[in-house]
């Protein structure tokens, strides 16, 4: 992957880091979802080498959720990878500046859950992160209102935009915009994956 589609023009890419710890039917919504709205290439599932605010213990090994998102991509538009333990970060402002360095003609666009819009405050460097790369925002069950009127929809209000702008001015050098996309909520979880697993034994 150059960061040039075939056609010449820039490839937009769909970042859905996760923990998928496992990987559920809720991601594959979101990327087919994000692929559709925001005009994407592909989605590729950025599988965290550890979240640096969830706890260690109860996260599987990072093999097995890589492999747990391989199982809910189809090989062509929605693509898991490990290219973040590679890059050796944790942090998503740290793994995009890596990321726009290594594919310097791609424009990258960062896939939330409504949990996330929540919780971005709590991120390292969070506005820094919000200054430079697009964020698309997905309803989540409980959480899309909440998150509509939290401390970031607040901080980054001036910068909202429709769906189909959000990658218009890719890489002009201006503040980068974020957008709620249209979609129905999904109810997976892991959480609930896993506690139902844990009940089952
Ligand atoms: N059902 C869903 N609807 C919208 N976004 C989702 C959904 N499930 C996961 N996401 C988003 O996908 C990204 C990766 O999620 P993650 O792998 O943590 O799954 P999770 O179900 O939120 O896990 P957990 O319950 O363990 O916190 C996050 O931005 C999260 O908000
Ligand atoms: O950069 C941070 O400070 C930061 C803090 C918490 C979460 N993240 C990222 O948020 C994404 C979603 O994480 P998770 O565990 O909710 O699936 C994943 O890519 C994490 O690396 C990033």
């Amino acid at each position: 992957m150059t960061g040039r589609w075939g056609d010449g023009r820039r490839a937009r890419i769909g970042l859905l880091g996760g923990s998928f710890n496992p990987a559920h039917a809720g991601h594959r919504h979101v990327a087919e979802r994000a692929l559709r709205a925001l005009g994407l290439d592909q989605v590729w599932l950025l599988v965290s080498p550890g979240n640096p605010l969830k706890p260690r213990r109860g996260m599987a090994p990072f093999a097995e959720r890589l492999a747990s998102a391989r199982a809910i991509g189809d090989g062509r538009r929605v693509l898991a990878t490990d290219l973040e333990a590679r890059l050796g970060s944790r942090y998503t402002v740290v793994t995009l500046a890596l990321l726009q360095r290594r594919f310097p003609r791609a424009c990258f666009v960062l896939l939330i859950g409504a949990d996330n819009l929540s919780q971005l405050p709590r991120w390292k460097r969070w506005r820094d992160l919000a200054r430079r790369t697009p964020l698309a925002v997905l309803p989540r069950p409980g959480e899309t209102r909440r998150a509509l009127s939290g401390q970031a929809s607040r901080a980054l209000a001036r910068h909202r935009r429709r769906p189909g702008a959000l990658l218009e001015d890719c890489r002009t050098g201006g503040h980068a915009g974020w957008s709620l996309v249209p979609a129905r909520e999904h109810p997976a979880s892991a959480t609930a994956i896993r506690r139902a697993a844990g009940n089952m034994l």
